[in-house]
């Protein structure tokens, strides 16, 4: 990993993070990087990094590589690295703070520590070995001593985007609560039907009253939708509406969409925050531990795991086939199935597999319905798409927002196994086939998730108010953290077929692992490795 980094630090704060500081350079590179300040205290008032992979804005204490003269200064290198999110005052320098009204909250009246430090930060990596390097840490979410918005001259927006996901709702309400409890915020819009709703529809305003309940609903209060996003249009909007603080719940591609529109905003200079709250059923958002709706989804997976097991235990020759979400990431089955304990085999789109012949699926099935009297079989949504797609008319399709439409592997896979049994081996199956993919995201999220629904929405307006902009929030090791967007549009997160966790699943379903055949392709097994060295490198600079 190539990183090169330009400091040009216009005020002589003192720093404990970056301990030394390089000569300034005229040589800041602003254009395809980001370039930003923090006007935190304790960090340096203007820090411009070129980072070539990945691009995401660093301070290193320890090396700081000048770039003109190329000159290494090396002072106390414990390979400590922030990855840090952009500040307002980036890019208004002359804003002004103002005393976070939380000081006079009752509520917070006894609380030891009200305000985080400007100096916590969360570690990526939390797992170490004695005399490694310290690695990336991202700043901690919180309330900060300082406010960069005056309650009532705020004016907030919040938005939907993307498909469903338990959970929505707690979000959406507790952002509009968090911002009238704690900062005393009255003015906060509802932005109707995703990115669209920002030209194209009235908007609707957001009151603590208004959304008391909404909690108990499944779905999003405001609607969404896919596709849609017109960055310019979208800011011209936030600026004819006198928007300053933009909340954006969505996706990966909601992330990327929110992160031009954070990019435009600082290009027009205004003062608005841009914060994205990640959310997807597929749990594919990289960097956080886990996404919301995610634990109630897979709970809810259990009632067709059992009822496909009751059905399937009940008959002769029992089989049954579940399909759950994940499009690129086979986490909700791979829950799913470790928490049911009644399921055969799980199949994720990280792991291909075969039908026919030895090592195949079907001769495990074969084998347990003459073990056990029935078969049990999970599959995500975006399991086998090519292989479905050689028996099964194409779809080349995308949805509105690009992504790709999948072949329903489900059906496909009820034909096959069928067509097997029936045909191949003149056996008498019988086959249920359950989908209850939508419902397993049109639900309320449950308590698990609302609470952590709660601490997303509270750290998303504790971020905002203290001018932090175009950044995301979510847990890093179970502490909330601001992680700079572009983390989290770069890459997903996907089953590491390399991990003990993949390898707990087929400890417990005792399935094949379908390596004679399909072997993992080459390419997977690189990027799989990159990444591993990749997190060593970050760790070691
Ligand atoms: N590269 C991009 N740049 C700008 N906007 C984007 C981009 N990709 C997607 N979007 C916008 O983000 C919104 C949501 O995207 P998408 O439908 O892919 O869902 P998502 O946010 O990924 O959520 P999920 O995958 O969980 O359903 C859409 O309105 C889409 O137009
Ligand atoms: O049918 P829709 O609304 O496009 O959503 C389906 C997709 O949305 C997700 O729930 C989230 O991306 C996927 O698992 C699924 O493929
Ligand atoms: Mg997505």
């Amino acid at each position: 990993m190539e990183l090169s980094l330009s400091t040009s630090l216009h005020s002589p704060t003192t720093s404990s993070f970056l301990s030394k500081t390089s000569t300034p350079s005229p040589c800041i590179h602003r254009q395809n990087l980001g370039s930003f300040s923090t006007a935190a205290p304790n960090f340096p008032s203007r820090v411009s990094l070129k980072l070539k992979k990945p691009s995401v804005f660093r301070h290193r204490r320890g090396i700081l590589k000048n770039q003109s003269s190329g000159e290494i200064a090396n002072d106390e290198d414990d390979g400590f690295v922030l990855e840090d999110v952009p500040h307002l005052t980036s890019f208004l320098p002359d804003l002004p703070s103002y005393p976070n009204p939380l000081k006079y909250s009752q509520a917070y009246a006894i609380v030891k520590n009200t305000f985080v430090s400007p100096e916590d930060v969360v570690a990526q990596k939390i797992v170490v070995q004695k005399g490694s390097r310290r690695g990336v840490h991202f700043r901690r979410a919180g309330p900060r001593e300082k406010v960069y918005f005056k309650p009532e001259k705020v004016r907030a927006c919040i938005v939907t985007c993307g498909g469903l996901c338990p959970g929505i709702n707690t979000v959406i309400r507790e952002i509009v609560c968090g911002l009238h409890n704690m900062y005393g915020v009255e003015d906060v819009l509802g932005i109707q039907g995703g990115y669209r709703g920002f030209y194209s529809q009235n908007t609707i305003k957001l009151t603590p009253k208004l959304v008391n309940d909404i909690h108990k609903r499944g779905g999003t209060f405001l609607q969404t939708s896919r596709g849609g996003h017109d960055t310019k249009k979208i800011v011209d909007n936030i600026q004819d509406r006198g928007i300053n603080q933009v909340y954006i719940i969505g996706g990966d591609g909601t992330h990327k969409g929110a992160l031009a529109i954070y990019q435009e905003v600082e290009k027009r200079g205004l003062q608005v925050a841009v914060v994205g709250i990640p959310k997807t059923i597929d749990n594919d958002i990289a960097v956080i531990d886990k996404s919301f709706g995610f634990d109630t989804a897979v709970e809810e997976a259990q009632r067709a795991i059992n009822a496909a097991h009751v059905e399937a235990e009940c008959v002769a020759n029992g089989v049954g086939i579940v399909k759950l979400m994940g499009r690129y990431s086979g986490f909700i089955a791979m829950f799913a199935t470790l928490a049911s304990r009644d399921v055969d085999c799980c199949l994720v789109p990280e792991s291909p597999f075969y039908l026919e012949g030895q090592g195949g699926l079907f001769e495990y099935v074969e084998q347990r319905i003459k073990e056990n009297g029935h078969a049990l079989i999970v599959l995500a949504e975006g399991a086998g798409q090519e292989y479905a797609a050689q028996s099964m008319h194409a779809v080349n399709g995308t949805d509105a927002s690009g992504n790709r439409l999948l072949l329903d592997v489900g059906l496909w896979l009820t034909q096959e196994v069928k067509d097997h049994f029936t045909n191949v081996r003149k056996m008498e199956i019988n086959l249920k086939y359950i989908d209850p993919t939508y419902m397993i995201r049109a639900i309320p999220s449950n308590a698990y998730d609302n609470i952590y629904c709660t601490l997303l929405a509270q750290s998303a307006v504790h971020g905002t108010m203290a001018g932090y902009t175009g950044f995301t929030v979510g847990p890093v090791n179970s502490r909330h953290a601001y992680i700079p967007i572009n983390r989290v549009t770069e890459a997903t997160n996907t089953v590491k077929l390399t991990d003990r966790m993949w390898a707990r699943l087929l400890a417990s379903t005792n399935q094949p692992s379908f390596l004679q055949k399909c072997e993992i392709s080459q390419e997977r097994v690189d990027k799989e490795t990159m990444e591993v060295i990749d997190d060593m490198r970050i760790t070691s600079i």
